[in-house]
C-alpha cells in the first residue's frame, strides 16, 4: 500500500475558544485524489488550514509525509491553492510574475532565476493552458483563468501534494472543465490532491475518495458516490436517491397548458 502523505489523528481545532473541528481522523495516501465536501461552514477550509499547518491543532496529531508536524520542514512538497480573490486584488502583477512567485521556496536569496526556475514556470503555465497570456496583467483574466494562475503558481514550486480550496467557485462550466483537465494532468503525474469542493461537477470522474464534513466532523469517508446517490450533508450520511428524471415535474407548467389550450 502506498505511504500516507497526510495523517491526522483525533484532530481538533478551536477558533477564539469555539470548537470548530472535533475528532477528525483523516489519512491521505500518496497519489490519491480526495474531495473534501460538505455544506457551508461545515469546516472544510478550516480542516485544509489545519492540514497545512496554517491553523494550529487544539489537540490531536498531524504527520506530513510521515514526519510529525513539529519536525516537518519540507514545505516545498506542499502546494496550497487558496480560494480565489487574493490573486488579482488590484496588484498590477503579470501572470508570469504570479507564477514565478511559486518558485521562491526553491531560490537562494537574491539570486536571479535559474534556467531550472524558468523551465518550471513555463511548464506550469503550459499545464494550465496559459502560456499565451504570460505577460498580461492577471486582473485582465477571467475568474477561471485566475484560478488556473494560482494552480500554476503552486505547480511551479513542484510540490507532491496539492490542496485546492474551492477552485471551481464562481467559475462557469466550460472553465470548470478546463480546470478538471488540469487537475487530471497533475493526478496522472502522480500528485496527491485534496480538493475542497461544494459540488464536484466535471471533477467527479477524477475523485478516488470523498470525505464529507458536517458540523466540524467527518460524516462520510469512502468511495465517491455514484450519480444515483447524493451526499446528504444535513443528515451526515448518504442515501440512494431516485434517478434525476424522477424529480422532473410530472405536471405541465402553466405556460405549456396555455400553449396546449391555444392549439
Ligand atoms: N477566522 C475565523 N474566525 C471565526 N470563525 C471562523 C473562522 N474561520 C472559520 N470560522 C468558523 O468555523 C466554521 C467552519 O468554517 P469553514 O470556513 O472551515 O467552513 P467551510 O466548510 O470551509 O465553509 P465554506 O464552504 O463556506 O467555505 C464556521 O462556523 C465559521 O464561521
Amino acid at each position: 500500500m502506498s505511504s500516507s502523505v497526510v495523517q491526522l489523528t483525533d484532530g481538533a481545532v478551536a477558533i477564539a475558544g469555539r470548537p470548530i473541528l472535533r475528532g477528525i481522523d483523516l489519512t491521505v495516501r500518496s497519489g490519491e485524489f480526495v474531495a473534501l465536501m460538505g455544506a457551508n461552514g461545515s469546516g472544510k477550509s478550516t480542516l485544509v488550514r489545519a492540514l497545512t499547518g496554517l491553523r494550529p491543532l487544539a489537540s490531536g496529531s498531524l504527520s506530513l509525509f510521515g514526519t510529525p508536524l513539529d519536525r516537518f520542514h519540507d514545505w516545498r512538497r506542499i502546494g496550497f491553492v487558496p480560494q480565489r480573490g487574493g490573486a488579482a486584488s488590484g496588484v498590477p502583477a503579470s501572470v508570469w510574475e504570479i507564477v514565478a512567485s511559486g518558485r521562491l521556496t526553491h531560490r537562494r536569496l537574491l539570486r536571479p532565476l535559474s534556467h531550472r526556475d524558468r523551465a518550471a514556470i513555463s511548464e506550469a503555465l503550459e499545464v494550465v493552458g496559459l502560456s499565451h497570456r504570460a505577460r498580461e496583467g492577471v486582473s485582465t483574466l477571467s475568474g477561471g483563468q485566475q484560478q488556473r494562475v494560482l494552480i500554476a503558481r503552486a505547480l511551479a514550486g513542484d510540490p507532491d501534494l496539492f490542496f485546492l480550496d474551492e477552485p471551481t467557485a464562481g467559475v462557469d462550466l466550460p472553465n470548470q472543465q478546463v480546470l478538471a483537465d488540469t487537475l487530471a494532468t497533475l493526478s496522472e503525474r502522480g500528485s496527491t490532491i485534496v480538493l475542497v469542493a461544494h459540488e464536484l461537477g466535471p471533477m467527479a470522474p477524477l475523485i478516488d475518495r470523498a470525505v464529507v464534513m458536517r458540523d466540524g466532523r467527518v460524516a462520510y469517508d469512502g468511495p465517491p458516490l455514484t450519480s444515483h446517490e447524493v451526499y446528504e450533508p444535513d443528515h451526515g450520511h448518504h442515501h440512494a436517491a431516485p434517478e434525476r428524471h424522477d424529480h422532473a415535474p410530472h405536471v405541465a407548467s402553466p405556460l405549456d397548458l396555455h400553449q396546449e389550450h391555444d392549439r
